[in-house]
C-alpha cells in the first residue's frame, strides 16, 4: 500500500473550527492529506473577535513537536499563529534542519482586527524563520509589515513579493489580494517568476479563516508531492470553493466550507 501523505500544522486554536488549528486539520482531511498538529496558543475566539489567549511555554512546544518528530515523519508543514519570540525560537529550534516544504502563513492580526502576534515577534519572524520558508503567505497588511512597503496597486503587490524573497531569502512569497477591491488577485514570486491566480470576488462578509485554510491547503497539496506552483493552483480553487460555499453562522464573519467539494450531497 502506498504511504499516506502526511502533513503538520504549527498553530494557535480556534473553538469556533474556523481558523487556526482546526482549519487546517479539516483542509488537510478534506484534501486526503494525514493532518497532526502542535498547539502553540490555546486562543478564546470566535466570528467576532477574541476574548483571550493562553500561549503554550516554549518547552511545551518543543516537547510537542519532539513528539510527532521522534514517531512520525511528514512531507510538509506549516506556521500559523506563533504569539512570541520564546515560540517562534522553539520552533526554530526543532524545525531548521528539517528538509520538507515549510509553508509559513505569517499570521499577524485576525479578520476581527485582534492582535495575535507581538510586536518583537515580527522582527525574529522575519530575520530567522522567513529564510526557512519554501512560501510564506502574507496578506495585505501582513505584506506591508513585512517589507516596510505601502501597498495599494497589482503593482506593489508584486514588488512586495520580490522584496520578501530577494531581501529576507524566502523561497518563494505569495501575497495575497483579499484586502483589494475587483477580482480576488494573488501573485506568487518563486525567485525567477512572477505568477498570478485570479478568482471572482464573492460577496461574503465569511472570510474567517481563509488565510489559515489557503495555507493549509497549500501545505496538504506539497506533501503530495506537487509542484509549489500546481500547490497554490489547486489551494486557490479550493479556498474559492470554500469562500463561495461559506457559512452565515455565529454574530460575525462566519467561516469558510472546508468541505465545500462534498456540499452536492448535502442540498
Ligand atoms: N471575497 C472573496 N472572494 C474570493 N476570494 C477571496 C475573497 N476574500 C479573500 N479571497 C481569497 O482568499 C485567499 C485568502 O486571502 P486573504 O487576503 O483574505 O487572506 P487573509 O487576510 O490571510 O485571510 P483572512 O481574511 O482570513 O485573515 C486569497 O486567495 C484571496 O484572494
Ligand atoms: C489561532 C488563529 N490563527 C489565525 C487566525 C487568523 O485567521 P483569520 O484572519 O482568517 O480570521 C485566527 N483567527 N486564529
Amino acid at each position: 500500500m502506498p504511504s499516506i501523505p502526511k502533513a503538520l500544522t504549527i498553530a494557535g486554536t480556534d473553538p469556533t473550527g474556523g481558523a487556526g488549528i482546526q482549519a487546517d486539520l479539516k483542509t488537510f482531511q478534506e484534501l486526503k492529506s494525514y493532518g497532526m498538529s502542535v498547539i502553540t496558543s490555546v486562543v478564546a475566539q470566535n466570528t467576532t473577535g477574541v476574548q483571550d489567549v493562553q500561549n503554550m511555554s516554549s518547552s511545551m512546544i518543543k516537547q510537542q513537536l519532539e513528539s510527532v518528530m521522534d514517531d512520525i515523519p511528514f512531507q510538509s508543514f506549516k506556521t500559523g499563529m506563533l504569539a512570541n519570540v520564546p515560540i517562534m525560537e522553539a520552533v526554530y529550534a526543532e524545525l531548521a534542519q528539517l528538509d520538507v516544504p515549510y509553508v509559513m502563513d505569517p499570521v499577524m492580526v485576525t479578520t476581527s482586527g485582534d492582535t495575535l502576534v507581538s510586536e518583537e515577534a515580527r522582527d525574529y519572524l522575519r530575520e530567522a524563520l522567513l529564510p526557512l520558508a519554501a512560501v510564506v503567505t502574507p496578506n495585505i497588511p501582513e505584506a506591508e509589515v513585512l517589507t516596510g512597503m505601502t501597498i495599494q496597486t497589482a503593482d506593489d503587490m508584486k514588488q512586495a513579493s520580490q522584496q520578501i524573497v530577494h531581501k529576507y531569502n524566502a523561497g518563494a512569497a505569495l501575497v495575497k489580494g483579499g484586502h483589494m477591491q475587483g477580482k480576488a488577485v494573488d501573485f506568487l514570486y518563486d525567485g525567477q517568476t512572477i505568477h498570478t491566480f485570479t478568482a471572482e470576488r464573492i460577496e461574503t462578509s465569511n472570510t474567517h479563516g481563509t488565510g489559515c485554510t489557503y495555507s493549509a491547503a497549500i501545505t496538504a497539496y506539497l506533501s503530495q508531492g506537487y509542484t509549489l506552483y500546481d500547490a497554490v493552483r489547486l489551494a486557490k480553487a479550493f479556498v474559492t470553493s470554500a469562500i463561495r460555499h461559506s457559512f452565515s453562522i455565529g454574530h460575525g464573519s462566519g467561516p469558510t466550507n472546508h468541505w465545500a467539494s462534498r456540499m452536492e450531497e448535502f442540498n
